[in-house]
């Protein structure tokens, strides 16, 4: 674990904030959240100061101006610094308040009080150094995905072993844990979750403490899709990959070794411009593209084996 951290702080246009997000994934910043300021927001991000010099936050902070202007829109204000430890794990969750998502679901931060009176599914979330805290387009069109697909579940199982029918769910990716936790909240049977972030498997673990979820239901491994297989008994019945459009791609070949005639998948962490190149390749390997559903300029991509 690294002591010290630089604290990225961009006061950008709303605009920009997609393509912010997906800089700053694509180059390993955590923890990113944002806050309105404004007609601005001001988007928050960490990375253990041991993984970049100061030359390459220059060169982010290049990066970002220019997607602004190649946008039409005025120049992102760049600043970081170097925080302990200590304070980086406060600094960040002041920024991130409970969400509500799509139709029956409550994201809660685990340090907030829960609130009152309400009728959701609340899902208590720290997500640590991991990605996935809910407010990031892509993780909510999975959750949305994920609320359609198993609305006909009778839920909730948290803590109880389901006995007999119910899905069964792979989360490849699984950062914070929040799509297979949630998946478990809608009434799946059990959900396999794999990341090739250490830090994810640990925020996955605490995250499934928090909510009553059991390692019976929810079983979590370090590694990628050929963990995944072997940790399996038999196909799974539903498949949720929340990463990049090119991880994405590597991947679909040999997630036919997962799935059964009637397995569905939904595909996320996608940007529209890349979204034939995903679909060309899920309908090569005998997808069937159901909905492509956008927000901002990200994409989800909700498929069928049949
Ligand atoms: C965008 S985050 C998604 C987190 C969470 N599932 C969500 O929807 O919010 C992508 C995650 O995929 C992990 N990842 C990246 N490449 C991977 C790969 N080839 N196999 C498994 N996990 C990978 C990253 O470590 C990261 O935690």
């Amino acid at each position: 674990m690294a002591n010290t951290w630089w604290e990225l702080q961009i006061l950008c246009e709303s605009d920009l904030e997609d393509s912010i997000f997906w800089r700053l994934e694509n180059s390993g910043w955590r923890g990113t959240a944002s806050q309105r300021k404004g007609n601005n927001f001001c988007v928050k991000s960490y990375l253990p100061q041991f993984q970049a010099l100061p030359q390459d936050l220059d060169d982010l902070s290049h990066l970002l101006r220019q997607d602004a202007l190649s946008m039409g829109l005025s120049a992102p204000v760049v600043q970081w610094e170097v925080i302990d430890e200590e304070d980086w794990a406060s600094s960040w969750k002041q920024h991130w308040q409970p969400q509500e998502i799509g139709d029956r679901l409550l994201i809660n931060p685990a340090w907030l009080p829960l609130p009152e009176n309400s009728d959701r599914l609340i899902l208590l979330l720290d997500p640590g150094v991991a990605f996935g805290t809910g407010a990031h387009a892509t993780t909510q069109l999975c959750l949305e995905s994920l609320e359609m697909r198993l609305s006909n579940e009778p839920q909730s199982f948290v803590g109880k072993e389901k006995e007999s029918d119910g899905v069964v769910i792979a989360d490849i990716g699984c950062g914070s844990g929040i799509l297979s936790i949630v998946s478990i909240m809608l009434g799946a049977k059990k959900a396999y979750a794999v990341d090739v972030d250490p830090l994810a498997v640990k925020s996955t673990l605490e995250n499934c403490k928090l909510n009553g979820v059991s390692p019976e239901q929810l079983v979590v491994a370090e590694g990628s899709l050929e963990v995944l297989t072997k940790l399996l008994e038999q196909p799974v019945d539903g498949i949720v990959c929340n990463i990049l459009a090119h991880v994405i791609i590597s991947l679909v070949p040999d997630l036919s070794a997962i799935a059964k005639h009637s397995t569905w998948g939904i595909f996320s962490g996608i940007l529209f411009e890349q979204s034939k190149a995903v679909i060309d390749t899920l309908e090569k390997h005998g997808w069937i593209v159901a909905t492509v559903w956008r927000r901002n300029e990200w994409c989800c991509i909700n498929v069928r084996r049949s």
